[in-house]
């Protein structure tokens, strides 16, 4: 044997450090050490949702040391909602990864950029968002599209799988079984998911219609070879990175190009709108109801446009309660084109909501259901975006009371409300069946795109597979902003049934779709009793205090665009565009 004192210690443990060498390469250790170092602080917002459910839980077990079963209703439906928290129910170190991880995903979506060069990288808002809406290019479309899914859906799938877990974990502390039926609990009904599918076979003749026109209309524009005119249309056509809207393809399935046209962004260009001034008029027709004035604080603390000094903000408008029964905010990044417009609207509705509601218990301070906070804004909005309306406030110079402009009319309505309905509907089908634990990792991309097949009618433009790494759920905000989706499908109900009965009060004598409630105190103050209830009683209370029926009903939609539908069927026929698409399973289009 040899001495080791003769050894030099390195030979001795030379394989030793030959292996550790390389295991703290594979796995990218610090070596050495740093006395300066300290562990990342926890991002603020993650550091603010940590006190909220702190304070979540001690409210809950607050509330548990009483026998609510005798006590009177309403007191025992506040505690209800006192004592069931969602996520907040998570504790230590789970409550920390699911705050994390929501914000991990929350960073790759808001700074994901697609690069066409090395040096020029594109953002969702406002360039890939313009880019989807004005470009006529196949391919220029493809190329965002994809890189868009590449930017932001991959880097995000794992940390998804980890947040179900957590989500799941949270919603059996809440007596429920998964994180999805937590959030259809919100509508206190026995099945909101039967509900939903009940009203949308009642839609889905419409939409078929509509799908078959425009699909007629693309494949007439593109060819044949790039739109099939008997698959699904495929998703970048159609004017929206998720397909969700089609208004921004109007100029391409214009039934009646002669007429005026009746999209007021050039008006808004041209007149020298800025941001506040699409603020106002939005303003102006909620007062003009009777309905609250936004406080001095709403104007001074808002952010209504993108920050040039290269701060990187989530641009995905939102509005903000600040539950002081005084600050309320909205921050959006706001282009100067009509679809900003209408969106200002729609967050105006929350704010609306939110200032009539202030004196009610903090728990009540929420829509009589999600769909109902949803449907607000898009409700003003239908009067606002008539032409007659339009004209009225400058931004339309001439407007014809003509058979063919009131299906140009209808036509641009039908492509953002009829067209969103099924992307309204799957999102949650598809979220639902995830939290439940019917779809897993390994199909994440795979059901989504069955879903967008059967459901919508569209079709991916290049081959899209979990294998791949795909994510493409992860391309739309709500999934990795959590934010529940179905209450916009259910708010494209509401809101016609809303109208509907409004604009009875209102007196109108017009056919349903050119109905304008401007200036109606009556109608204001109806919608502003409603409003005033937040969710102090179950949602078919409130919904009675408007429209008189306490169901959720299609009729008023199918009503609005009835002149659309029977002109679509005919004119379907007459141009022999076929009506579905194809049960295509999922199987892809060859990539061209
Ligand atoms: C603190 C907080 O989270 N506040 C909530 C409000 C609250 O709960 O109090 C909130 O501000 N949520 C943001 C979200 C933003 C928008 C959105 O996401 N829209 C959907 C679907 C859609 C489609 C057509 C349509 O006509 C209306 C909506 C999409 O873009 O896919 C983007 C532009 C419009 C609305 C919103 O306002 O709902
Ligand atoms: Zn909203």
């Amino acid at each position: 044997s040899r001495d080791m004192s003769t050894l030099p210690l390195q030979e001795f443990f030379k394989p030793l450090i030959t292996y550790l060498t390389a295991e703290n390469t594979k796995n990218d250790e610090f070596i050495g050490w740093d006395i300066n170092w300290k562990p990342p602080e926890t991002p603020p917002q993650v550091q603010e949702s940590l006190k909220s459910a702190a304070f979540d839980l001690e409210a809950r077990a607050n509330v548990s040391k009483f026998d609510w079963t005798n006590f009177d209703p309403d007191v025992m439906r506040q505690l209800q909602k006192i004592y069931y928290i969602g996520s907040s129910a998570l504790e230590g170190d789970d409550l920390i990864e699911y705050e994390n991880i929501l914000a991990d995903m929350e960073q790759i979506y808001s700074t994901a950029k697609v690069c066409e060069s090395e040096s020029i990288c594109i953002p969702l808002d406002p360039d890939l968002t313009r880019l989807m809406a004005t470009s006529r290019d196949y391919d220029e479309l493809k190329w965002a599209w994809e890189g868009w899914r590449r930017e932001t859906g991959p880097e995000m799938k794992d940390m998804y799988e980890n947040f179900v877990t957590l989500a799941n974990k949270a919603a059996k502390v809440n007596d429920q079984p998964d994180m999805g039926a937590y959030w259809r609990s919100w509508y206190e009904v026995d099945d909101l998911k039967a509900d939903s599918m009940r009203l949308w076979e009642q839609l889905r003749p419409f939409y078929e219609q509509l799908h078959a026109y425009v699909r007629g209309r693309l494949s007439e524009h593109y060819g044949e070879s790039l739109v099939d005119p008997k698959r699904p249309i495929p998703a970048h056509l159609l004017g929206n990175m998720w397909a969700q809207s089609w208004g921004n393809i109007l100029d391409l399935v214009l039934p009646y190009p002669g007429k005026t046209s009746i999209d007021v962004t050039p008006a808004l260009v041209d007149q020298g709108y800025d941001a506040l001034r699409m603020f106002n008029i939005s303003e102006e027709f909620f007062t003009s109801l009777g309905l609250i004035p936004s406080p001095q604080s709403f104007w001074d603390d808002t952010m209504f446009v993108k920050p040039t000094d290269g701060r990187d903000v989530v641009c995905h408008a939102s509005a903000w309660d600040f539950y002081n029964a005084k600050d309320i905010r909205i921050k959006m990044c706001t282009s100067i084109n009509m679809e900003d417009l209408i969106t200002i609207h729609h967050e105006m509705g929350h704010t609306q909501y939110f200032l009539q509601y202030k004196d009610q218990p903090v728990v009540y301070r929420r829509g009589a259901n999600p769909g109902f906070h949803e449907a607000v804004g898009d409700l003003l909005a239908l009067s606002v975006s008539t032409p007659d309306h339009l004209h009225q406030i400058g931004l339309l110079d001439t407007v014809e009371d003509d058979a063919e402009a009131d299906i140009n009319f209808l036509m641009s309505m039908a492509l953002d409300k009829i067209a969103f309905l099924p992307f309204g509907l799957l999102m949650d089908l598809w979220r639902w069946d995830v939290f439940e634990g019917l779809t897993t990792k390994d199909s994440y991309t795979e059901a989504w795109w069955k879903l967008r097949n059967d459901i919508q009618g569209v079709e991916a433009p290049v081959e899209r597979s979990d294998e791949a790494g795909h994510f493409d759920p992860g391309a739309k905000y709500h999934i990795p902003g959590n934010t529940p989706y179905i209450r916009y499908f259910i708010s494209h109900v509401l809101q016609f049934q809303m109208h509907r009965s409004l604009c009875e009060t209102a007196g109108n004598t017009r056919s349903l779709h050119q109905c304008d409630i401007y200036r109606s105190k009556e109608a204001g103050k109806k919608l502003g009793d409603m409003l005033k209830l937040g969710s102090s009683k179950k949602w078919p209370e409130a919904l009675e205090a408007i429209t008189g029926s306490r169901e959720m009903d299609a009729s008023a939609i199918v009503d609005y665009f009835k002149p659309l539908m029977t002109w679509l069927e005919e004119k379907n026929e007459e141009k022999g565009y076929v009506v579905g698409w194809s049960d295509t399973g999922i199987t892809m289009k060859p990539t061209t």
